[in-house]
């Protein structure tokens, strides 16, 4: 919401960023289920009269979000997604409000896993894994949406099955061409469903959370391949397409992808003195980086049906 004064645009939103929240749901057969969520708030309202002069009767208190954040994670009696939290929490904001026009979730949540001990699923003991889920929804007053899911931290690395042939040669250039060298990456990545309202969302609870785990598993499929011949990488930008390209081919309610995945290097060894080769390097002894590395990234939109 901008507005203008004395020739000066004006926007502003207010929120709680970082709130913390654990949430276990026990059934009645002692299996329980745990989450960790860091969820932050930002609400588009009409407050201006605390900018302008310091009157704050218009003022949803950050504070207050805060608590609303457990209050409602009391009230789930059911495990549901971060999604479905994110937009609860959003139709509370816009609706018991009468300032508020908009309400911003996003919500990390912590990966604990359900630990296995001697391969039996644990009723009440959870691991933390590595990649996590995001979640950003925008509520409207009018029930208009969006949600969008993420992953963050996805590392992924194959020991052959990658090149990169073919590039630009010049003055500067160096890389030898190949057909064999790792692949390494840490994936993050965003998705957009198609759901644009309240009344249109899917009904199941467990919806959005199935989804994430749908998505990663074909991303990590198509970066591999099949498990025993893989399948050939000529470039990250060219794996990177054909990850987004699968997840759309794949969930028809997902309407575009954004996909990051850093080119992390590993660096041939080789090692001699003037007298000896210690180490020749034969695609076996790497040196492993961080930085610099290569950051590729796009995204990928359906079109609009031509009507
Ligand atoms: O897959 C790659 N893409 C690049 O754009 C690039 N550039 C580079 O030096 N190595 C690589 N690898």
């Amino acid at each position: 919401m901008a507005h203008e004064i004395d020739g000066i645009k004006f926007e502003q939103r207010h929120g709680k960023a970082r709130v913390r929240v654990g949430r276990v749901w026990k059934s009645e057969n002692g299996r329980h289920s745990f989450t960790e969520w860091n969820v932050s708030i930002s609400l588009l309202s009409d407050c201006l009269p605390a900018y302008f002069q310091g009157d704050n009767s218009n003022i949803v208190a950050t504070d207050t979000m805060k608590n609303t954040v457990y209050a409602k994670a009391k009230e789930c009696s059911e495990q549901l997604s971060m999604e479905d939290f994110a937009i609860g929490l959003g139709k509370h904001f816009t609706s018991f409000y009468k300032q508020v026009a908009t309400a911003i979730i996003k919500i990390v949540e912590k990966p604990w896993e359900r630990i296995y001990i001697d391969g039996q699923p644990h009723k009440h003991g959870f691991k933390l894994g590595s990649e996590k889920h995001t979640a950003e929804v925008i509520v409207k007053k009018s029930g208009d949406l969006m949600v969008t899911s993420g992953i963050e931290g996805l590392a992924l690395l194959k020991t052959t099955k990658s090149g990169f042939e073919g590039f630009i040669r010049d003055e500067y250039t160096v890389l030898p061409e190949t057909r064999e060298r790792m692949l390494a990456t840490e994936v993050t990545g965003f998705w957009r469903y198609s759901y644009e309202s309240l009344p249109g969302l899917p009904a199941k609870p467990l919806y959005f959370s199935d989804r994430y785990l749908d998505v990663k598993k074909v991303l990590v499929d198509t970066f591999f391949g099949p498990p025993k011949e893989g399948v050939y990488s000529p470039s990250v930008q060219r794996t990177l397409y054909e990850m987004a390209e699968a997840v759309l081919g794949r969930f028809p309610d997902i309407s575009s992808i954004q996909l990051k995945m850093p080119n992390i290097h590993f660096l041939p060894v080789n090692l001699s003195n003037k007298d000896n080769v210690i180490i020749k390097f034969d695609d076996d002894v790497f040196l492993p980086t961080d930085e610099p590395h290569g950051t590729i990234e796009a995204s990928l939109s359906r079109m609009r049906s031509k009507i």
